[in-house]
């Protein structure tokens, strides 16, 4: 859970590779790379820069006379920072660098990079790198800096699958002027299922020890209740566990998305790259930030244990909430998906509606009401409703002020809180829609009611979240808001007692979850004795400290 300090290796520096290099490149670089014979990372982001690639300072200068590029670091908010494992673990790089060639400035473009000796690891003259120092959480990663002193590679470095630079300095363009991101595109398109993934591990720790833990009573005389019985308990943790579920469906989706796209675009088509591009950053943003608030809401579902990390929820939740940061910072990310919903309005209010793709074609269909008892499916066009309601509002507030002469960059900027408010709405009808669509594809079908309980579950809870848009221009009443409220309550009763094997079903080993409250055979309590016992602390009943420090002060007349 700490992290490993090669998972970058296996997470974006060989992705890479395989996405950027030429067949000829990794002819020399894949194998060594995967039979981790060499030991890589991914160093893009700077001290002095991290969203903004545009203004990354490394520079690559193309030397003609020698066909080598000339790394440099020229200040120091240039240096490379972040990166995990460059600090210690690697001895290769892909560089994302300025690449300048006769004096044009190209963009950022990646470069594979040796910075420490093959032998001995020690690092390459002209290079500076270290690790960065203690983090929130991943402390098994060396997350590092990395700064270059003229540090000549080959032109052939340069990762050469979509754009190139000839011996004499000619630049052949890529297809899509951003294909250099994909690195990143990737592991966007995985977090969804890894983000899932967190917070089902803390999920099956609160589920589990709230069917251990009993305080209190629903009817009294009885004995104390399981707090899992508590409606407060299970409106805290179940919708979560729909979340889990959700998040797990659509990652799916985009990974398959990623995998197409990869194969289309080594046929030239990169007709994919912008949808991609939009469905990922915000489905990134919402998904780590739900999951945070989810794994949050399951260590206070813990009580006090929650806060030992003997519950070990405290390192989930420090790994988890870094994605709300790493791979676009989650604002940054939500306003790229934004500027794909404004050019979506453009489009319909030129009259171009035919041409919109199948994720933003509701922007252009309105939909007077709906009837929720009907079933889901009305659910649906309710979020459709708030999504399009949103997007077109912060649209025309942006529009009006392009017209009324604003700057696009100050327009823009004064829009942008109800930009990311679109954005969030689009994802999570996204979100919904994948959920009901995997739902309704599973054979099994006990397996198939159960989990028809937690899609319910899900859109009354969506529904119920999102409920100011939905009442703001009357399209919800308030007694349909009635009637979502009842649903929502019915549905966490109905899943009360599937509840522990949902979680289960996850299949967390005891060694994967480190919890002392998590545990599968419910022996909490005995286990948390032993637990505290082993702390550094108790090793002797009496500390060198009293010696030093609380005798002295005991003993002083003052
Ligand atoms: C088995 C597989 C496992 C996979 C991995 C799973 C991970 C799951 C987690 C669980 C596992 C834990 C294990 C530990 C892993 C830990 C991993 C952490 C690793 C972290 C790595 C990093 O953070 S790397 C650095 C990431 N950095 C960023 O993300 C920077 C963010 N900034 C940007 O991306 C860009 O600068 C930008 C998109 C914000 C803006 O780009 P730019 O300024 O160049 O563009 P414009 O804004 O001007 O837009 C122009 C135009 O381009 C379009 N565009 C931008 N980007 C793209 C793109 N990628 N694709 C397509 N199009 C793009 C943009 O939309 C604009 O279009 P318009 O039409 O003009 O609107
Ligand atoms: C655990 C972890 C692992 C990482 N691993 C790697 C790695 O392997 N390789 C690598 O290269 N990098 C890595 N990073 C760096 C990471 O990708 C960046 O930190 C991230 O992209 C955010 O960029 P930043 O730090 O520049 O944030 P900033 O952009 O400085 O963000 C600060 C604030 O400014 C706001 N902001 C910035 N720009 C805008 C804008 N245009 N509009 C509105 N608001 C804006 C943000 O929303 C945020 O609130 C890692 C980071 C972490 C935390």
């Amino acid at each position: 859970m700490e992290g490993h300090p090669l998972a970058l290796h296996d997470v974006m520096f060989i992705p890479a590779l395989v996405a950027q290099a030429s067949d000829e490149q990794n002819k020399k670089w894949l194998r060594r790379a995967q039979r981790r014979e060499i030991v890589g990372c991914y160093a893009q982001t700077e001290l002095g820069h991290g969203s903004n690639l545009r203004k990354l300072e490394t520079t690559a200068t193309y030397d003609v006379s020698t066909q080598e590029f000339v790394l440099h670091t020229p200040q120091i908010t240039s240096l490379k920072w972040w990166p995990g494992g460059l600090g210690k673990s690697s001895n290769y790089a892909v560089v994302v660098a300025n690449m300048i060639v006769k004096e044009k400035h190209l963009g950022p473009h990646s470069f594979l990079v040796q910075l420490r000796d093959e032998i001995t690891h020690q690092s390459l003259k002209g290079i500076t790198v270290g690790d960065i120092g203690p983090k929130l959480s991943f402390n098994a990663i060396d997350n590092g800096f990395l700064g270059f002193d003229n540090y000549r590679i080959p032109r052939t470095n340069l990762l050469m699958r979509h754009s190139r630079v000839e011996p004499d300095g000619t630049y052949v363009k890529p297809p899509h002027a951003k294909i250099n991101y994909s690195a990143m595109v990737r592991v966007r398109s995985h977090m969804a299922t890894g983000q899932g993934n967190f917070l089902a591990q803390a999920l099956t720790i609160a589920v589990r020890y709230s069917t251990v833990r009993r305080q209190g009573f629903i009817e009294s005389g009885e004995q104390e209740v399981k707090v899992l019985d508590y409606q407060t308990q299970q409106h805290r943790l179940f919708p979560s566990i729909a979340k889990a579920y959700a998040f797990t469906f659509a990652g799916y989706e985009t990974i398959r998305l990623y995998e197409q796209l990869l194969k289309e675009v080594d046929t030239g088509n990169v007709s994919l790259m912008a949808d991609l591009h939009a469905l990922t950053s915000g489905l990134k943003s919402v998904v780590t930030h739900q999951t945070a608030q989810g794994i949050e809401q399951a260590r206070m579902a813990c009580g006090g244990h929650g806060y030992s990390q003997a519950s070990y929820i405290s390192e989930i939740f420090g790994v988890a909430v870094g994605g709300c940061t790493y791979e676009g910072e989650n604002m940054v990310m939500l306003l790229q998906l934004a500027r794909y919903l404004v050019k979506s309005v453009e489009q319909i209010k030129a009259g171009e509606s035919g041409k919109l793709g199948p994720l933003v074609a509701y922007l252009a269909v309105k939909v007077d009401g709906v009837d929720l008892e009907k079933g889901v499916e009305e659910y649906m066009k309710a979020f459709q409703h708030v999504s399009r309601l949103q997007t077109w509002k912060a649209s025309e507030k942006f529009l009006k002020l392009l017209k009324s002469g604003e700057k696009r960059e100050v327009a823009w900027n004064k829009s942008s809180v109800e930009l990311t408010r679109a954005s969030r709405l689009h994802t999570r009808l996204y979100i919904a829609e994948t959920f009901k669509r995997s739902v309704q594809e599973v054979a099994d079908p006990r397996l198939k009611e159960v989990l028809t309980d937690l899609l319910h579950l899900h859109v009354n809870y969506e529904l119920l979240d999102m409920a100011t848009y939905a009442l703001e221009d009357g399209f919800l009443s308030s007694s349909q808001l009635d009637y979502v409220r009842d649903q929502l309550y019915f549905y966490l009763a109905k899943i009360r007692p599937n509840a522990v094997s949902l979680v289960d079903s996850w299949e967390f080993s005891d060694m994967q979850l480190r919890s002392v409250l998590g545990r599968r055979d419910g022996n909490v309590y005995e286990n948390l004795v032993a637990w505290a016992k082993a702390s550094p602390l108790n090793k002797t009943d009496v500390l060198p400290s009293v010696e030093k420090y609380l005798k002295p002060m005991m003993n002083s007349k003052l």
